[in-house]
């Protein structure tokens, strides 16, 4: 059996008098790619914040590598290998391609490896490559989706936690950004993705997770999922 890297029990969050997460639990395994889908506002990216520590909570626990890591901040969690790309990418637009993957590598003090990592980023996402000494913020969304991607990879994350790769992208950007999420699971990084697009998150998982209003209402292998008349009828528009 596979370690379980992460592992979320009874979680809670509010906004003051809004409950937006009503003690949830979920686990993430060693080399898992797990999708948690689930409509606006049901409450992905309030777990996704609260789990890398950049909001905190009311009620629950969460482990991560078999310890404890409530209240841990999120610059203690990445070094630890917990990272985030958050939604909406937050590259830096003003530095080059080159330079953000410099920078998602800056707590890595191994130059060489470092450079060796770069050209291995370059290698999964070969667009940026070919545009490597351009500024970050003149390329496309989906560009800067996957330069948002890459350079969280350059900080070898354990575990990477993706909210809404897809959102606002053209539909041939969204097959390329499953694509390369798929890729990168393959080559062993386990995966918590969050996605709205229901049919494609649970095509590529291992397992889902389904949210509404707060709470985990479904969970099971992305295939079973995917088949489910409930799943079908309140995500997937049959
Ligand atoms: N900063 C905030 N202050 C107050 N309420 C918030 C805040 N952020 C989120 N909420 C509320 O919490 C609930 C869950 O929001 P959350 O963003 O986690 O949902 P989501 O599932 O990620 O949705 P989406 O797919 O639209 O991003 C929503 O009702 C939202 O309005």
């Amino acid at each position: 059996m596979a370690n379980t890297l992460l592992k979320v029990s009874g979680l809670k969050v509010a906004y003051g008098g809004i409950k937006a997460v009503k003690g949830i639990d979920l686990e993430v395994k060693e080399g898992e790619l797990i999708s948690l889908i689930g409509s606006n506002g049901a409450g992905k990216t309030t777990t996704m914040k609260a789990i890398t520590g950049s909001l905190s909570f009311e009620a629950g626990d969460i482990e991560y590598l078999g310890q404890s890591i409530n209240g841990q901040g999120p610059w203690d969690l990445v070094r630890q290998g917990l990272v985030m790309v958050p939604e909406g990418r937050g590259v830096f637009t003003r530095m080059s391609i080159t330079e953000n993957l410099q920078m998602g590598a800056y707590i890595r003090t191994d130059k060489d490896g470092i450079q060796k990592d770069i050209e291995r980023m370059f290698g999964i996402f070969p667009r940026l490559r070919e545009r490597k000494d351009q500024l970050a913020g003149t390329m496309s969304g989906g560009e800067q989706q996957m330069l948002a991607m890459a350079r969280a990879l350059m900080s070898q994350p354990k575990v990477l936690l993706l909210d809404e790769p897809s959102m606002g992208l053209s539909p041939i950007m969204v097959d390329k950004i499953f694509e390369v999420v798929r890729e990168v699971a393959s080559q062993g990084v386990t995966i918590l993705l969050v996605e709205q697009n229901a049919q494609r998150a649970l095509q590529i998982a291992h397992r889902g997770y389904v949210m509404d209003s707060g709470e985990i209402t479904m969970t099971g292998p992305g295939k079973e999922l995917l088949v489910d008349p409930k799943v079908r009828e309140a995500y997937l528009g049959h």
